[in-house]
Formats: C-alpha cells, sequence, structure tokens
C-alpha cells in the first residue's frame, strides 16, 4: 500500500467493522474477538505509521505548527513552564474554595516538575514522540509499529499489573486518535478514568481527536465530553479547534470534589459512562452499507476519509 487514499481506507475499515462488530456482538466481545485479529491489527499498525509518516510529518516538516504532535508538544511547555499550572491550580483554588468550604485545607502542591516530562503515550502507533526532548515518553499499542512501543491493550490490563501502569506516576497521558478508535462510549470513559489514576495530581490528559467540521458542529459533544471528564475529576485547561482536529488538556484535581462542585451546577443529570461520544456512535449503517467493501456511509466518508486522507495537506492542521 502506498497511496495516501488506500492507506485511509484501510485504516477507515477497521474502524468501521470493530464498531459493527460491537453493535452485532456487544463491545467486549467484540473487542476481544479484535485484539486476537494479530494480522489485520499488524497491517493498521504499518498503514497508520506509513500515512503519518511518509504523508503528515513530511508534508508538514518545515512548519512544525501544523502538527497534531506538535499542539501536543507546545500544550505540555506552556502547562509546567510557561504559567499554565499555575493558573490551573488556582482556578482549582477558588473552585474548591467555592464548594468544598473556605475552612478546608486545599491540598498542598507537589513539588515542582523537572524536565523530562514524564509522559504515557496510550495508542501510540511508532512512538511520534520519541525525539522530543521534553518528554520521557513510555509508548503502548495494542499493535505497535516500532520496537519502542510496548505492547500493551490499555483498555484490559490492570493498574499495577504491570510495571509501566502504576498510579500517580504520569505528568502527562497523551490519548492521540486513541478515543475514535474504541466502538463505545463506556470503553472511552474506562481509558479516561484509568488515566486520571496514573497521572499525578495537577498532571494532564491531553486528547487530539478527528474532526473536520466547523468550530461550533459538533459543540455539544464536547460538552458532553467536559461533564464526562469532570465526574473523573478532570477540569478543561485548553481546547482549540484546528482545521481537521480538536485538541484539549484536561488538569487532574488535586482534590476531585473541586470540579464535581462545578458538575452539580451544571444540572447534569445524564450517565458519566456514556458521555465520551462521538458523531459515529448513531452512524446509521445500514444492511447495504454494511455489505460494501469499506462500509461507506455519508458520516464516515466526512470524517474518516477527511480527517485521514485530506491530511496530506500542508494547510490541515491550521486554524
Ligand atoms: C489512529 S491510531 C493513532 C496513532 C498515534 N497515536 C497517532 O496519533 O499517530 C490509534 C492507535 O490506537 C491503538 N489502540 C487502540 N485501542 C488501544 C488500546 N486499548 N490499548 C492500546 N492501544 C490501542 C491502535 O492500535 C492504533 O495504533
Amino acid at each position: 500500500m502506498t497511496n495516501h487514499q488506500e492507506l485511509a481506507d484501510a485504516i477507515k475499515s477497521v474502524h468501521i467493522e470493530l464498531r459493527l462488530s460491537s453493535r452485532k456482538l456487544g463491545a467486549d466481545a467484540a473487542w476481544e474477538q479484535h485484539c486476537q485479529k494479530s494480522e489485520l491489527l499488524k497491517n493498521y499498525a504499518q498503514a497508520m505509521k506509513k500515512l503519518a509518516t511518509s504523508h503528515w510529518e513530511t508534508n508538514n516538516a518545515n512548519d512544525p505548527t501544523m502538527n497534531r504532535i506538535y499542539w501536543a508538544v507546545q500544550e505540555c511547555e506552556d502547562f509546567f513552564f510557561n504559567g499554565g499550572a499555575e493558573t490551573a491550580v488556582s482556578k482549582e483554588k477558588k473552585l474548591f474554595q467555592t464548594f468544598v468550604g473556605e475552612n478546608e485545607n486545599f491540598p498542598i502542591p507537589n513539588a515542582p516538575v523537572n524536565r523530562p516530562l514524564k509522559m504515557l503515550d496510550v495508542g501510540s502507533c511508532y512512538n511520534p514522540l520519541r525525539n522530543f526532548n521534553l518528554f520521557d515518553v513510555t509508548a503502548v499499542d495494542i499493535a505497535p509499529a516500532s520496537d519502542d512501543v510496548i505492547e500493551c491493550d490499555f483498555l484490559k490490563t490492570e493498574i499495577g499489573e504491570v510495571d509501566f501502569l502504576i498510579e500517580s506516576t504520569y505528568d502527562v497521558v497523551l490519548f492521540s486518535f486513541l478515543l475514535e478508535y474504541l466502538p463505545e462510549p463506556k470503553m472511552r470513559y474506562a481509558c479516561c478514568l484509568k488515566a486520571y489514576k496514573l497521572l499525578k495530581p495537577g498532571g494532564v490528559l491531553v486528547i487530539l481527536t478527528p474532526d473536520s467540521k466547523h468550530d461550533t458542529a459538533n459543540s455539544k459533544i464536547m460538552r458532553t465530553w467536559r461533564l464526562g471528564l469532570a465526574s473523573i475529576g478532570f477540569m478543561r485547561v485548553n481546547y482549540k479547534k484546528l482545521r481537521h482536529l480538536r485538541c484539549m488538556s484536561y488538569y487532574k484535581c488535586r482534590d476531585s470534589r473541586s470540579i464535581r462542585g462545578w458538575l452539580e451546577l451544571q444540572k447534569f443529570d445524564g450517565s458519566p459512562e456514556e458521555c465520551i461520544v462521538i458523531p459515529q456512535d448513531s452512524n446509521p449503517y445500514d444492511s447495504q452499507s454494511a455489505k460494501d467493501e469499506i462500509f461507506r456511509s455519508e458520516t464516515d466518508n466526512i470524517q474518516l476519509a477527511v480527517n485521514f486522507a485530506d491530511m496530506v495537506n500542508a494547510d490541515v492542521f491550521v486554524d
């Protein structure tokens, strides 16, 4: 496979097949079956690596401000070393005083964070952050496309089961195009909950998710994400819509009651586990589209073909 459209189609068909199987068998059974398809996962990993390294990164090589990796790097630099953390702590302190109590003790800040930041890159594929000195990266994936990525199913591996998944040890957890791979909101929520536990208090979850629609098109969905993440104990720090993706960073509150107090004010009565939705969840794949070899549908053509294939253009990550 060399052509970017072929690579994009290969990636797209894996996502859709998994989603359809999840509707048929239930998410857990579908996931178990999916993870056993080692040949499929290997081909996906190679297609993803090739698309990213020979198209996106090559085309954007002269201007790092145009790619998703750069956004994550800049965000972490700004948060940890250019005042972002101090702002987040003072916002949390106000929430804490309002919702927990003026006379309660706000947790004492940790020792200052040092370089390199300890980062867990989940669904890393080919470890795109390996060359940035800012991070000491632990990269994991169900199907590594590079020797420096550890084979691990983040959904199914328990905290404490392996030495790189220990509670409160990371400054940053990165989900770059991970959540939309998972077929059900509750699986995405489970990943966010695990990230919360793995982060140090005051650490940051960076989420990059493909979205080619205009800025406000999916704002309802983004609000639900914010509520779901608040129920875990995350406070939103930054949110940016680029041309083909949404970038966000969430801070792990020192005391989750601070942000849960804010959540109560939102009069949210849904189930937090169902909050991390994506437009494809409600895509009515009809029987005809399911028969098509690559299961084309309107939303997927827009969401996936454009997200992946068009990223070869140099202006993809510009506002
Ligand atoms: C669209 S690719 C993104 C790759 C890379 N993060 C990037 O931005 O280029 C999604 C990756 O997530 C991995 N993945 C999906 N679910 C996973 C899980 N539960 N645990 C670990 N990796 C997972 C897939 O194997 C795939 O490599």
